[in-house]
């Protein structure tokens, strides 16, 4: 498909003999912002670290850019797909900076220090996130909505189109989020992928375009953010039922 960045065809992945996801498929298109959503336990993580590439699926195949993900060097894909962890805390007191230029590693020949190149993309990224001003603070001292722009930052300085982004909202207050989504709208219209798993599935049917609802391991339904999320969309994947255990799945449904 024109676009897509990141291609899901009919992942299976078991976990300790646990099938945790099951004929996943799913486009990652740049330009586009994708939730993907789901009670506790629905595999969502599971599939960001498809995405990444940390989780190699049993069945299908993920392809990025067209070849399968397991065909890419490690520093391709860091090059590509940057990832923004949730709620992340350094135990050392690194500056702003420094974690930022984090983002430049896999650029930079072993032991070589970063580079005045490498420091004016790590600038750039301070800037875009406007967070100049904390640049020399610690990463440790900071409010968690300034660690979670820190971390993009990061991720804008690896270099890589597609962002991967886990619940980026925890820890917001309402205002953060606000702006936190107004920016990933903002790298979306740039041409960015960003693909976000969240537990708000209100916001999300306003702030995605696209939704993945997984429950048990399995596409519930897929599509449109706005139609997917509607209230019986939300309902039923939040719903308890006898699936509850992840013993059975709901239909997937096919929402265009
Ligand atoms: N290493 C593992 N071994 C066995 N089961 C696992 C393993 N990792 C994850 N699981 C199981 O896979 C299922 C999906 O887990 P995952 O963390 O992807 O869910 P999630 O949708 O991200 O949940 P949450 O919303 O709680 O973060 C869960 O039932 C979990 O217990």
């Amino acid at each position: 498909m024109k676009g897509t960045v990141l291609d899901v065809r009919r992942v299976g992945l078991r976990r300790n003999g646990r099938c945790v996801l099951d004929d996943v498929s799913l486009s990652i298109m740049a330009g586009r912002m994708t939730g993907i959503l789901g009670p506790n336990g629905a595999g969502k993580s599971t599939l960001l670290r498809v995405l990444l590439g940390v989780l190699r699926p049993d069945a299908g195949q993920v392809l990025l850019d067209g070849r399968d993900l397991s065909q890419w060097h490690r520093r391709e894909v860091a090059h590509r797909i940057a990832y923004v962890p949730q709620g992340h805390i350094s135990l050392f007191p690194y500056t702003v900076r420094d974690v930022v230029a984090l983002g430049r590693v896999s650029y930079t020949p072993f032991a070589r220090k970063v580079g005045a190149e490498d420091a004016a993309i790590v600038a750039d990224a301070l800037v875009r996130l406007s967070i100049s001003h904390l640049a020399a603070r610690s990463y440790t001292d900071l409010s968690g909505g300034e660690r979670q722009a820190v971390l993009i930052a990061r991720a804008l300085a690896q270099g890589g189109r597609i962002l991967v982004l886990d619940e980026p909202e925890t820890g917001l207050d309402y205002g953060q989020q606000q702006r936190l989504y107004a920016l990933l709208r903002e790298l979306a219209d740039d041409g960015y992928a960003i693909v976000a798993t969240t537990h708000d599935p209100v916001r999300a049917a306003v702030a995605f375009d696209h939704a993945l609802l997984l429950r048990c391991g399995r596409v519930m339904r897929d599509g449109p953010a706005a139609q997917v999320l509607d209230a019986q969309g939300i309902a039923r994947l939040y719903a308890r039922g006898p699936d509850d255990e992840c013993t059975g799945a709901a239909s997937p449904e096919e929402i265009s």
